[in-house]
């Protein structure tokens, strides 16, 4: 749940910093129908509308996690609820098998995902997808 107070100056304030989520779905409830997500687009900050009675979807993997943030608003209180779709603690992510072969080589390696977690809930919200530090940079399999 996510709430951000009305806010006499929203020029001067970010209501959450721009990020993209690391989790295989997000589904976004806009509660109070007040305006503040913003997805980043070819380098603008374009707002989603909220509308009555539907969710936002965010997904990740093959279709890239969009980068968003939140606003404040000057007159009213928001409030959103968001709904994460994300793997067990215990197990392990990486690219499906069924997605790697000799054509198309692993990208990114397979982690634990307490430790994916753990990065990701450490670091600074900058925007950049978090999924690239698994990122297998010469390419040519996950030994590299
Ligand atoms: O409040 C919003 O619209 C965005 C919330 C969000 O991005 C998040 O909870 O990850
Ligand atoms: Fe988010």
């Amino acid at each position: 749940m996510n709430y951000y107070p009305q806010c006499p100056q929203p020029e001067h304030v970010i209501g959450l910093d721009s990020h993209t989520d690391a989790v295989g779905l997000t589904i976004l409830l806009q509660v109070s129908e007040v305006e503040g997500l913003q997805i980043r687009k070819s380098g603008e900050w374009i707002p989603v509308k909220p509308l009555p009675d539907s969710f936002v979807i965010v997904t990740n993997g093959i279709y890239r996690s969009t980068e968003h943030r939140a606003s404040v608003n000057l007159m009213k209180d928001r409030l959103s609820m968001a709904t994460f779709y994300s793997p067990n603690l215990d197990s392990e992510m990486g690219p499906a098998p069924s997605l790697v072969t000799p054509e198309t080589p692993a990208q990114y390696r397979r982690i634990r995902v307490a430790e994916f977690f753990k990065g990701y809930f450490s670091r600074e919200l900058a925007g950049k997808s978090y999924i690239d530090v698994m990122k297998i940079q010469n390419g040519g399999g996950e030994d590299n």
